[in-house]
């Protein structure tokens, strides 16, 4: 459905995509998931011929995706990051306008209106002015004005961000909705547990790259790390953090403000054996934790660095 090749976008000096590709099929819920300046939105703008770039290609449905191709435009909605909606009109005339640059018949823009805004749950807001919705209320009518006229395509750009949990739930459950109704959607943002939560494939970016991708399942069984123990232990020497390391499975070992992090491979009683270790060396520990890998760890071992900082 999506075909981006090696797509060179530039600021001046900056280059914000360096070869980035990426391919859509229809029917996901796709994640872009990448660090701030990572150049998610800036692939997303392009996507939608929105910025020029310096070299590469992009095909959506098949098609060249070019400023004036209109047929491909009217198949997709957009939600940005910034709230776009009029202030001068309530809910319901706010959802009316974006439906009708697309949808000119008066009866079916109507139901379709009504739908959009059933499905942001602002009912009771239709006659409600912009100014007097909360945050939260705010990205639903901007999202609402996004999806009306029932695109095949979707994008998304953090739609989530600095929005409060009722919201955001709100918002995730929608986007899963609008996926089981045919849509596509594309999905940009740095909360990796969002993107876990509802994505059925994810790339990672990285200073303007596509780094990994795949399913949730495939990005994790790339990495090394199979289980990660967090352990509060008050104190271990350095010394015995280099015994750790010996263990088998263990294969990077922290200790930093009375946490033992251990990253291990994928094996039975990793748990079993870092523990049976700290009661022979009686080292007094406190809380244990063990974690299936994350996305932050994949991202962590593809680039050495924290996902979020
Ligand atoms: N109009 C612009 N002029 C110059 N540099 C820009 C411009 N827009 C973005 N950049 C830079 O390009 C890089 C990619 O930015 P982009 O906004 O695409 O990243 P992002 O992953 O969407 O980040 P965020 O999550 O903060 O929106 C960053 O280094 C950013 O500072």
């Amino acid at each position: 459905m999506i075909e981006i090749k090696n797509l060179v976008k530039r600021y001046g000096n900056l280059v914000a995509l360096d070869y980035f590709n990426l391919e859509v099929e229809e029917g996901e819920i796709f994640g872009l998931l990448g660090p701030n300046g990572s150049g998610k939105s800036t692939a997303i703008n392009c996507m939608l011929s929105l910025l020029k770039y310096d070299r590469g290609s992009i095909k959506i449905f098949g098609e060249e995706m070019a400023p004036d191709n209109y047929k491909v435009k009217k198949q997709i909605g957009i939600v940005f990051q910034d709230v776009a909606v009029f202030e001068e009109l309530n809910v319901y005339d706010n959802v009316d306008y974006f439906c009708g640059l697309y949808v000119k018949e008066k009866g079916k823009r109507k139901q379709l209106v009504e739908e959009a805004i059933e499905f942001a749950g602002m009912k009771e807001y239709r006659k409600t002015y912009p100014k007097k919705l909360s945050g939260g209320l705010l990205r639903r009518l901007n999202i609402a004005c996004g999806i009306a006229h029932k695109p095949r395509l979707i994008i998304m750009d953090e739609p989530t961000v600095a929005v409060d949990p009722q919201s955001r739930n709100k918002i995730l459950e929608g986007i899963k909705e609008l996926n089981r109704q045919g849509s596509t959607i594309i999905y940009t943002s740095h909360y990796m547990e969002e993107v876990e939560q509802i994505c059925t494939k994810i790339a990672i970016m990285d200073h303007g790259r596509s780094i990994a991708a795949g399913t949730k399942e495939e990005l994790k069984s790339m990495i090394k790390t199979g289980e990660t123990l967090t352990i509060e232990a008050v104190f271990v020497t350095a010394e015995q953090i280099q015994e750790i390391k010996q263990i088998p499975h263990v294969f990077d070992v922290e200790y930093k403000e009375q946490i033992l992090t251990v990253r291990c491979t994928k094996a039975k009683h990793n748990l079993i054996r870092l523990l049976t270790f700290l009661q022979e060396r009686e080292i007094s520990f406190g809380r244990v934790f063990s974690e299936l890998p994350t996305l932050n760890d994949v991202f962590l071992e593809i680039t050495g660095k924290q996902l979020r900082d």
